[in-house]
Formats: structure tokens, sequence, C-alpha cells
């Protein structure tokens, strides 16, 4: 296999791309050294915040006093230094409890509709609560403690971050990469803290630094009333009420105290503002020769599958997955359920491979939801079962359900790229994965997660574990998502048009490859495609979809070679590659109706060259023959059809 090339390009790190921005570089380096000057104070400060000097009260700036002095001779310059430890410590308590609650609230409001019915009226209520009113009862009953009026406050700027946080993890929250995460059961903590988290800290450090300049500036007040630091401690509201009662004597006074108050404020914001930018510049994709590909001849994998195509076994292998008259629904006009898919019954052995086809919205890709538990919001399962390994899922609780996906059943999409989170190395969602299904410690998942990008035949396993998504090809992320699949040791995988974002010869490779790894590790899968190709190539059974129904099951190379249902010999006809070269495609009138528009009859009337009376005045059942089944009355002789009828 041809080595790929190009190195994974290097983000900066986080810091120096804050310093690179002059506003947030200054802001930082303001608040450093006003935590430095706070900090260290007593060292810094060339008087006691108390020392009194009465030769020199309201005295401008000089060499003894870098900023003056009070009405009482105290150096304005050393209280402000003094003065700064409560404000930063009750910024600093502020922040911390609006974080630590609003976070995990708002992330939970908008991953679990639950807790969002709850929360979403709790945060209403509680932003319409005065908070001034509040702060002075909890001074008043903490003994004028600031660091419990600041907790206060921190409680009374929690809903406002909610609201942030839930908004911006909502948009987050409908990435196919989040739903690509519950696809490979990752918990709800693990999805909210390590996919959502990250790609919303900007909003969320935006916000905070608001609060911390609200938190600011509010303990700024309160010290001004008198309500916090004890007299004569030194504060900077203090400060600013102290200068406010000589500014008819001397008005420089308020000039260190006001600045001192206004420039943090400042700098807290223009802080915030850096961080989300210099947060979302890491998200950023560089610009150049990244991007690599992987060579043509990257798998050669090995010849044909574990089993020839042919009749379905009956004493075969064990049924994996047994789907049973399943219908689905969605709510329609006026709340009544509309089936975008009606009475879909199959079943899948251990290690078979079985093929749906059909054209774009005949129910192939809402089958395969069903079987993971993962429908659409709204979509419901109306009738019929799913046993997995014999155990109903439709009865299985959330958990149960969740517990089945990445382990027993997994998935790959067509969009392989975009199940990827773009924040973390291929190597450590692999890792993720791996740990999630088995418990395995950091090293040892990552060891896995390397042989795992060599189960899929991915040049140098080792560099490309340190790749993020957006340096992969098409070809090589489909091969990453399968190590996702493949880490929890499925038994079945459904693949969803894995195909059809690539291109011709790596649709080869990755058909190859996916036949390799069944043979590999014996697991059967779910091909769901509209590509007979494909499906020929890979498939042993088939069904043909239309309009939400299995129209036709069978063998796959028995439907090619003589299809049953009229659908099926329509879209065969119409297929380029099983065409004569010369002879002009058949192409199929009309289109799949939409659910809702169903007809009484054979969904396929209006379309099919053969419809007869009797196909549209009933549905019309699937009948069978030598494992060979087709909803066709075509089929069936036509006395049967009468006294079915009367
Ligand atoms: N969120 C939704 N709300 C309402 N109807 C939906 C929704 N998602 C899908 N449908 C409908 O369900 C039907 C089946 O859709 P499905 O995606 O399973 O089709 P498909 O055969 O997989 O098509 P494609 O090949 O385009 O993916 C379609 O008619 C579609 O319009």
């Amino acid at each position: 296999m041809e080595p790929a090339a190009g190195a994974p390009a290097r983000r900066p790190g986080l810091a120096r791309r804050l310093l690179r921005r002059p506003a947030a570089a200054a802001a930082l380096l303001y608040l450093a050294a006003v935590v430095l000057l706070a900090a260290l104070a007593p060292v810094f400060a060339p008087y006691g915040p108390q020392a009194a000097d009465f030769a020199h009260v309201l005295a401008t700036p000089s060499a003894d006093h870098w900023l003056g002095t009070d009405a009482l001779g105290r150096d304005i310059a050393s209280r402000l230094m003094f003065g700064a430890r409560p404000a930063l410590l009750g910024v600093l308590v502020t922040v911390l409890v609006s974080a630590v609650i609003a976070i995990p609230v708002g992330l939970s409001a908008a991953l679990a509709g639950g807790v969002d019915r709850v929360v979403s009226p709790l945060v209403d209520l509680l932003m319409s609560i005065p908070a001034i009113v509040v702060l002075l009862m909890v001074l008043a009953t903490f003994d004028q403690e600031l660091a419990a009026a600041m907790a206060a406050l921190g409680v009374l700027t929690a809903p406002g971050l909610v609201r942030v946080v839930r908004a911006a993890a909502l948009t987050v929250a409908g990435e196919p990469y989040v739903a690509a995460a519950r696809v490979y059961g990752f918990g709800g903590v693990t999805i909210a803290f390590r996919h959502v988290l990250p790609r919303i800290v900007g909003p969320i450090l935006v916000n905070l630094s608001l609060v911390a300049a609200t938190a600011l500036l509010t303990e700024t007040g309160l010290n001004f009333l008198g309500l916090g630091v004890h007299l004569p401690e030194a504060s900077w509201g203090g400060m600013v009420a102290d200068a406010s009662t000589v500014m008819n004597q001397q008005n420089w006074m308020l000039v260190p105290t006001g600045a001192a108050v206004a420039c943090t404020v400042i700098a807290l914001v223009l802080l915030g503002d850096g961080v989300r930018d210099a947060t979302a510049e890491g998200w950023a994709r560089p610009s150049s020769g990244t991007r690599i590909r992987p060579s043509r001849d990257a798998a050669k994998e090995g010849a044909r599958g574990p089993r020839a195509k042919g009749a379905p076994p009956v004493d075969g292998p064990p049924v994996l997955l047994r789907v049973d008259g399943l219908t689905v629904a969605f709510p329609g006009p006026g709340g009544r359920p509309t089936p975008v898919i009606d009475d879909v019954s199959f079943e899948l052995r251990a290690g078979e491979t079985l093929g749906i086809v059909g054209e774009s919205g005949c129910g192939k890709t809402m089958t395969g939801r069903a079987v993971l538990g993962l429908l659409p919001d709204g979509a419901h399962v109306v009738g019929g079962s799913i046993l997995v390994d014999g155990a109903d899922a439709t009865a299985m609780g959330r958990r149960e359900r969740a517990g089945l996906r990445g382990s027993t059943i997994a998935f790959i999409s067509q969009e392989p790229m975009a199940a990827l989170d773009p924040l973390f190395t291929v190597g450590s969602h692999i890792a993720e994965a791996v740990r999630t299904h088995t418990g395995a410690g950091r090293a040892q998942a990552r060891r896995r997660a390397i042989e795992l990008l060599g189960q899929v035949r991915l040049p140098d396993p080792d560099r490309v574990a340190k790749m993020y998504p957006h340096q992969l090809s098409g070809g090589m992320a489909q091969r990453a998502a399968l190590a996702i699949a493949l880490a929890g040791s499925p038994r079945l995988l459904i693949a969803d048009e894995p195909t059809t974002a690539l291109d011709v010869t790596v649709q080869a490779e990755i058909l190859r490859l996916l036949r390799t790894l069944q043979r590999e590790t014996g697991m059967a899968i779910l091909l769901i495609s509209h590509d007979w190709g494909a499906v020929g190539e890979l498939c042993e059974r088939t069904l043909v979809m239309y309009a939400g129904q299995v129209v036709e099951s069978g063998p796959t190379p028995t439907i090619i070679a003589a299809p049953r249902h009229p659908y099926s010999e329509g879209l065969l006809a119409a297929n380029p590659q099983l065409g004569t070269p010369g002879v002009t495609l058949r192409v199929m009138p009309g289109g799949v109706p939409a659910p809702g528009e169903w007809p009484p009859g054979c969904h396929f009337a209006a379309r099919c060259p053969y419809v007869m009376d009797a196909c549209t005045a009933h549905p019309v059942a699937v009948a069978e023959t030598a494992g060979h089944g087709s909803r066709c009355l075509r089929q069936v002789p036509a006395r049967m059809i009468e006294a079915d009828h009367d």
C-alpha cells in the first residue's frame, strides 16, 4: 500500500493564537498584572493599606505616593492593590458558581427533552427575580459576607448562561457527528462534555466574561454602599465612595479608582472576545496542502465473501435480527400518524449480508434507523417488532437500547467525514469508542485503535491516528468510520449508502474491505443502497423497497436475473451497470408517492406497466415461493385474486 503523503498539520496552541490578537493580548497582560499585584500586594505595595500619613492628605501623584493619597493620607496605589483582592475573589466566586450550575444544566436541557421541559420555565422564572433584593437579603443573612453575596450573584446569573449554553448546544446537537456518537453507543455525559461542550466554549467564554464584568461592577457597587468589605479594609468600591465624598475639594482621587474598575471590566470583556475568536480559529481548517489520498490499490483485501450467494440458509447460523411487520409513522395533518414504512419484514442471520435497494424516499434509511433505535424526532414505531437475538428491541428501555448500539449493532453512513468530530484526531475517536465498549484503559485503547486502523487497511496507522478528520480523503474517512464501528466488535453492521459519496475506484475498495472485514469478524451486514452494483457485489439476499413497503425479497442473483415485481424489473432495466452497450436504458415514468399519498392498493400501481383493476382495489400481500417473495398480483392466479376480494 502506498504511504499517504503530507504530515499532519499542527495547530498553534490557544495561548499563541490569543497572543496574536493585540486587544486580547493587552487585556491578558493587564489582567495578569492586576492578579499579580493583588496576590503579592504585601510585597509590591509601598505602604500598608491602612497606613495613614496625615501630613499628606488628598495629595496628587508624587515620588512618595505614585497615585496620591486619600483624605486620611493613605497611599492610593497601595490600597488599590489590596482592594483588588476582594474584587478578584468576588469575580472568581460568581463565575465559578455560574459556570458550575449553567453548563451541565444547559447541556442537559439541550440534549434531553425531558430535562428541557423543566429547565426552560424555571429559567424564565429565575430571570425575573430582582437580583439586588436577593443580594441585600443574602448580605443581611450572612452578616455582610461578600463571598456569600457573590455566590448568590453566581446563582442569579446562571439562568442567563443556561439559555446561552442550551441554545448553542442545540445547534451542535444537530451535527451529524453528535448523531454518530449516539450510533457508536457513547453515553450522554461523554457526548455532552466531549463532543458538544468543546464546540460551544466560544459563546460560553464570552458570556462568562460578561458575568465576570457584572460581578466586578456589583462587587464595586456593594462596597460603594458600604455593604461588602468591612471598613477600614481596602476595596475598590469603598475607594470610589471615599473619592466621591471629597470630589469638591480634590477630584484626582476619582481617576485611579474609577480607572481601575473601568479598565478591568473592559479587559475582561476583551479577553472573552479574544478567547472566543482564538478558539474558533483552532477549529478552522488549515488552508493548504494537508489533504491526502490513499493509494489506488490501498486495499487488496482478498477476493470473495464468506458465503456463496443464494437462497437463505434454513439450518444455517442463528437469526440475529428479525424485523416483523414493522410500521413507522410521523404525525401527519391533524396529528394523525402517517406511515413512512409499512409492514416491513425480513430476517438477517449471523454473518449474512442483506441489501436494501430502492429509489430515494422509499424508506430504506428509516428501516435502518428503526433497527438502530434512532428514529428522527416525531417518528414512532406504530406496529410490528424488531427482535435482536430474540429480544424485542422496540420494548426495551432507552438505556438497554443504547447498550445495543456500537456493541451489537454498528453503523456507518454515506458521510463519514461529517460523523467525525473535527476537534479530535482519528486515533482519539477510535480509542474513545474502544474505551466505551470494552472499558479498556487509555494506553490499551490507544493500542487497539492503531490495530483497528490497520484492520481497515489504512496506511501507516500510527500516523493516521494523529490526523484530524479534515486531513482525510473520503475513502480514508470511511475506513476510519469503519474502525470506530468495529471498536465494539459488533455482530451487525448497518452500512447506509457507504460508497455513495466516494469516487468509483474508492467505492470498489470500500466494498472489498467490507467483504474482507465480514470474513474476518463474522459480522452480518445490512447494506442500504440505491446501487445494484454494490448490492450485487456484496449481498447474498436483497429487499427491494418501494413507497415504504418491501415489494420483493430473495437471493440477490435471482432477483437480478429474474425479478418478480415490476418495480424491481423497472429499477434493474434503468441501471446503467446492467445495461447492454448501444441499447437505450428504460426509464420508469413518474415518481415515488410521498407518505400520506399512498394509494389504497398496490403502491406502485400508478407507475406499473402491468396494472390491473384488482391492483388498485385492496392492499397487496407478499406472496413467497422458494425464498423469493413479491408483493404483486401478477404471480397470483387470477381466480385467487377474485376469491380473495369477494
Ligand atoms: N424527519 C422526517 N419527517 C417527516 N418525514 C420524513 C422525515 N425523514 C424522512 N421522512 C420521510 O420518510 C420517507 C422515507 O425516508 P428514507 O430516508 O427512509 O428514504 P430512503 O429510501 O432512505 O431515501 P434516500 O435514499 O434518499 O435516503 C420519505 O418519504 C421521507 O420523506
